[in-house]
């Protein structure tokens, strides 16, 4: 099987310490006109607050990610984070100069009020939980940074769920966002994005283990979430590179005319099972629902207006393998008069590249943040692309 391009994977350097914290940021009133009681917003920082409060940047984890965006593995934590090496003295978002903030998203399972949360009545929300947007989510990280002192953020950036965030943040809170990195991300859900959605919630829904949302403190849906994530899994890669990978061949040591599997269907498994140890099937179902209602133009008069309501220096990134957030779907978001730079990711990965391609994406987000020099700074993760069936 031929190899992608990609040097050896190595282990990136020690993360700097992070502060985890749980803030309370009150009651939260949703675009729906329903209250969320007494929201708490579990997030990580880095480095300090200067005097004046300017230093501030707020990175916006993906789907499926949390606060960890750097760090050590540990209980809890099965990975050094999703953007390691991104975050530290001399790193591309430099802790002598930044305070970065990264909070875990509303309805996650990373700690911030999500289904399993406490209801009111001290019981998990499960099916009481309320329908939330991506406006919401980003609301509630808008009262942490009420509650942090934060006026407005020097950078606001995120990839793919968390470039959506971003945007919405710099339509809805243009004097909140100085610089805007908007990654792998559409300026509203497409029907392609929630065609690929909706199988994925019905094959949780329709698990016997769902009991309508209340399954707590059992285990849940398992077999609805490993195929929700497998069929998403596909469409965060590349149809090219899973051939190139996968091809049609067998997984080792079985035999598909036998019952047996094929490697990429080993692969899909293999991320299915994966997700389902470190995630709560309720909150996958919040974030594709929060996911699938995104557009920045809603009541704004359209997509369009609502990009010109933006006053951040903004940057927007597309993958040029992405069929899942199109390179078409950026360069709509890169029609905003605030538009400073459409950079192209030139990787054959697909959406996740913007978390494997560590070296173009901290570039970007360097040069978005005025810093050229760091913009050279080697990426601290080569990896290995596997070449072949296990
Ligand atoms: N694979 C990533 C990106 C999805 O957009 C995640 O699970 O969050």
């Amino acid at each position: 099987m031929a190899a992608l391009p990609g040097p050896e994977t190595v282990e990136p350097p020690p993360a700097p310490r992070a502060r985890r914290r749980t803030q309370s940021v009150g009651d939260l009133t949703l675009e729906s006109g329903e209250v969320l009681e007494d929201v708490r917003v579990t997030y990580q920082a880095w480095g300090r607050l200067n005097a004046d409060r300017s230093n501030a940047v707020l990175v916006l984890h993906a789907l499926t990610g949390d606060s960890h965006v750097v760090g050590d593995r540990g209980p809890g934590q099965p990975t050094c984070g999703w953007w390691p090496g991104l975050i530290g003295p001399g790193a591309p978002l430099d802790t002598d100069e930044w305070c970065v903030i990264a909070p875990s998203v509303l309805g996650g399972c990373g700690g911030t009020t999500g289904p399993s949360s406490a209801a009111p009545d001290g019981r998990p929300y499960g099916s009481s939980f309320p329908r939330i947007t991506v406006r919401d989510q980003v609301r509630a990280e808008a009262l942490l940074a009420d509650r942090l002192g934060i006026r407005s953020f020097a950078l606001v950036v995120g990839g793919s769920v968390g470039g959506m965030r971003s945007l919405e943040w710099a339509a809805s809170l243009p004097g909140r966002v100085r610089r805007c990195v908007v990654l792998a991300a559409s300026a509203a859900a497409s029907a392609d994005q929630i065609a690929w959605s909706v199988p994925q919630q019905h094959a949780i829904r329709l698990d016997p283990a769902f009991h309508g949302g209340d399954y707590y403190p059992g285990p849940g849906p398992r077999a609805g979430l490993e195929i929700a994530r497998q069929i998403a899994h596909a469409t965060y890669r590349s149809a090219a590179e899973l051939a190139l990978r996968f091809g049609g061949d067998a997984q080792s040591g079985e035999d598909p005319l036998r019952g047996g599997r094929y490697a990429v269907q080993s692969y899909l498994e293999h991320h299915g099972k994966k997700l389902v140890r470190r995630f709560d099937a309720n909150s996958y179902l919040a974030l594709t629902e929060a996911m699938n209602s995104h557009d920045i133009g809603r009541g704004r008069g359209g997509v369009e207006a609502a990009l010109r309501r933006i006053t951040a220096e903004l940057t927007v990134a597309v993958v040029s393998s992405d069929r899942l957030f199109t390179p078409a779907e950026g360069e709509r978001v890169a029609a905003a008069p605030a538009c400073r730079e459409l950079a192209v990711i030139d990787s054959p990965y697909g959406h996740d590249a913007f978390l494997i391609e560590t070296e173009q994406v901290f570039g970007i987000i360097a040069r978005a943040l005025g810093s050229p020099a760091r913009a050279e700074v080697q990426p601290p993760r080569p990896r290995l692309v596997e070449t072949g069936p296990r």
